[in-house]
């Protein structure tokens, strides 16, 4: 397992170390070589059916390797089970948790790229992908259906649904095909979760009340109340909700109500995917804490500090899938935060899960509208989407806050108990009309310890309706918005897919006030003023490579830099006030990957390497610092866990397969004042009407 922004080799090593280093079939066996990097590159001996899916570009050759060494490591020769293995393979490079075969056919028949192309971390293949124009069913040998789905489940390498042996690599269930490691955790992800809201807590309803009402005084606070009450009376709290809805807020003054209920010694954790976010989110919920402490006259109470998810569960070493904290070493604490928990994959959750106290409250904060996590696994969105299962705590929010909580769904709108599954008990969830709507949804949501936020508090309101667009899948209102423009919203509608010098013309004015800025300040050794004026423009872009990549445009808006600068150090990476990025994980100063930071003059001939916030920079030297990188302009998928004052996203052409309506919408998102937009109209509706699809089995019943 990988932190964010792992490389695509992490994914596969995470394939191969879940499928053999879980001890299931002996150890070692498919290294990190198999799908390392160059894997796509080494030719292979396929047999005629995957050789034909290799062909089309549906698998590659790791695919296939894989698929091929766990046909020969478990004596499976047959060629249609080493197909639904390989295609397992594919779908967890992908982010995807499990395959339906049924759906396979399907997805490469409506051209989905595939996750050769759109691989985790928004990196793009070096080759070409899976998906290639010529794929089609048409030209695929797809096995028939019923004798493929007979090949599998009889097979010595797959386990037939939940009960089949635990010793095999691959499992069935119910259509679905999962690598075994990933079956596991999401089983472990669906146990622990229905645990914990299988019963309320029991708490003092007066005093609940009572600090719920003192902590979120005004009316129109109702969502944020029923947050509250939801963390005093559930181990499994879900807060979700756009940019500027109140989430930090609420976390922090739902601290402080538990505090108010249970004392200030009850120990809480806060924590982050990312550094960035859990610096940023340490630092919201310190000042809001802060601000409470004085409004009542308490003495300001001791600092909350957050961390990574990895720091926190004790990650070890080296990394791998084991930390100090599990099973038999609980973390200490009675409440653990998460921010940014949309960044969280399958895997991490599961290991949080374990290592949490089965008393301990947990509680997820997020946006599940957002790009899902870089690795296996869209778990913040699936567990809002799921059909939770029946438990007291609506009616205990209805007791404990009942102007706040929604009215229990009634059996005559149909969704008495939420919708309904099919008779089997084994199939997908069936919704009904009345269960479609919003508000519906929040309340059968509820049942899950899911609250929705939805008044944006500081959005613009052309930023918010565009935000909302986006995230609805509405195309039309979308590119309307973007062209009637506003005050937080500009659209540069390009002609072509590669924007002219004068399309570009105000990202550039913006690059270069914004760097001038932060150089300005960096050559006075002002570290808080330079990371101040960092956060005011980011360039954002979907791929790394090509004319739409970062890699260009990043050497491009290092120009634009310069000259405004007049800097005649050539802007290298010690230059003074250049922006840098880390790119891996730093045990020694505490730096994580996607941190940033700026080169400041340290006043006595040298330089230092500011980081954090400009209210609390943390200088580095130069020779202490992990890899880094210049960062005049990063990808959507960096960008997460960040806002920016100003943002400026150049969409790739509309074919790209990493236009997708997340990543338009995390773009936009991270925008604290103004988004501007630049491409052609093709490429913004593309984008909105491409929404991501992840395979979990969380949504079904088992
Ligand atoms: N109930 C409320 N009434 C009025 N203002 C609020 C309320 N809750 C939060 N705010 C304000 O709204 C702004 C955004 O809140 P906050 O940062 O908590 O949102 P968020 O959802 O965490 O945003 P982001 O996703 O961008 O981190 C802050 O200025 C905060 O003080």
């Amino acid at each position: 397992m990988s932190e964010p922004g792992g490389t695509t080799s992490d994914v596969g090593r995470d394939v191969g170390g879940g499928v053999l280093g879980g001890g299931v079939l002996g150890g070692g066996e498919l290294g990190d070589g198999v799908l390392g990097d160059g894997a796509a590159r080494t030719p292979w001996r396929a047999g005629p059916l995957l050789g034909a899916f290799a062909a089309a570009g549906v698998l590659t050759a790791a695919d296939v390797r894989v698929a091929e060494r766990l046909g020969a490591l478990t004596g499976e020769a047959d060629e249609r089970v080493r197909l639904a293995a390989a295609l397992a393979v594919r779908a967890v490079r992908g982010g995807s948790v499990c395959v339906s075969l049924a759906d396979a056919v399907a997805l490469v028949d409506v051209g989905d790229p595939g996750p050769g192309r759109i691989e985790a971390g928004g990196r793009e293949a070096a080759g070409p992908g899976p998906g290639t124009p010529d794929a089609g069913p048409a030209v695929l040998p797809w096995p028939e259906p019923d004798a493929w789905a007979a090949a599998v489940r009889a097979s010595a390498m797959v386990a037939d649904g939940p009960a089949g042996p635990a010793d095999r690599p691959v499992r069935w269930v119910d259509g679905r095909v999962y690598l075994d490691r990933y079956w596991r955790d999401e089983q472990l992800v669906r146990h622990e979760v229905d645990a914990r809201l299988a019963a309320a807590l029991p708490a003092d309803d007066a005093a609940v009340r009572r600090a719920v009402a003192a902590r979120f005084p005004r009316p129109a606070d109702t969502r944020q109340r029923l947050a509250a009450a939801t963390a005093a009376v559930s181990r499994l709290t879900v807060l979700t909700g756009g940019p500027g809805t109140g989430k930090t807020t609420t976390v922090a003054r739902l601290v402080a109500v538990l505090r108010d209920v249970h004392g200030t010694d009850l120990r809480v954790a806060l924590a982050a995917p990312t550094g960035k976010a859990a610096a940023r989110l340490q630092e919201a919920v310190d000042a809001e804490l802060a601000e409470l402490a004085a409004a009542s006259g308490a003495p300001r109470p001791a600092v909350l500090h957050a961390s990574t998810l990895h720091r926190l569960l004790g990650a070890r070493p080296g990394g791998g899938t084991r930390f100090r904290h599990d099973r038999a070493h609980r973390l200490p604490h009675d409440v653990v935060v998460v921010d940014e928990a949309s960044m969280v994959s399958l895997p991490l959750l599961a290991r949080l899960l374990e290592a949490l106290r089965p008393d301990a409250r947990l509680v997820l904060v997020g946006d599940p509208d957002q790009l899902a996590s870089v690795e296996v696994g869209a778990v913040l969105g699936d567990l809002v989407a799921r059909v939770p299962p029946a438990g007291s705590l609506p009616a205990r929010l209805a007791a404990l806050v009942p102007d706040d909580a929604p009215p229990p769904l009634t059996a005559a709108g149909g969704t008495g108990t939420g919708p309904t599954t099919t008779g089997t008990g084994t199939g997908p969830p069936v919704v009904t009309d009345a269960d479609r709507s919003d508000d519906a949804r929040d309340r059968r949501a509820l049942r899950g310890g899911v609250v929705r936020l939805t008044v944006p508090h500081r959005f613009g309101a052309d930023l918010g309706a565009l935000a909302e667009a986006v995230r609805r899948g509405r195309a039309d209102e979308a590119l309307g918005l973007l062209r009637a423009g506003g005050p937080h919203v500009q659209l540069v509608e390009t002609a072509d897919a590669a924007p002219t010098a004068a399309e570009v013309g105000g990202v550039r004015a913006d690059v270069a006030a914004a760097g001038a800025a932060v150089v300005a300040a960096a050559r006075a050794g002002d570290a808080a003023g330079a990371l101040d004026a960092l956060g005011r423009h980011r360039l954002l872009l979907a791929h790394r490579r090509g004319p739409a990549g970062v890699a260009l445009w990043s050497a491009v808006a290092q120009r634009w830099v310069t000259e405004a600068a007049g800097a005649d150090d050539g802007g290298g990476p010690w230059a003074v006030g250049a922006p840098l990025l880390v790119t891996t994980n730093d045990r020694t100063t505490g730096l994580a990957n996607g941190d940033t930071g700026v080169v400041v003059d340290d006043g006595s001939g040298g330089v230092v390497v500011a980081f954090g916030t400009a209210g609390a920079p943390r200088l580095v030297r130069p020779h202490r610092l992990p890899a880094v990188e210049l960062v005049h302009a990063m990808t959507v998928h960096r960008a997460q866990g960040s806002q920016f004052a100003r943002v400026s996203v150049l969409l790739p052409p509309a074919t790209s397969p990493l236009l997708t309506r997340e990543l338009l919408y995390t773009a936009v998102t991270r925008a604290r004042d103004v988004v501007r937009v630049v491409g052609t109209a093709e490429a913004v509706q593309a984008a909105v009407q491409r929404p991501v699809r992840r395979a979990s089995g969380l949504l079904f019943p088992r």
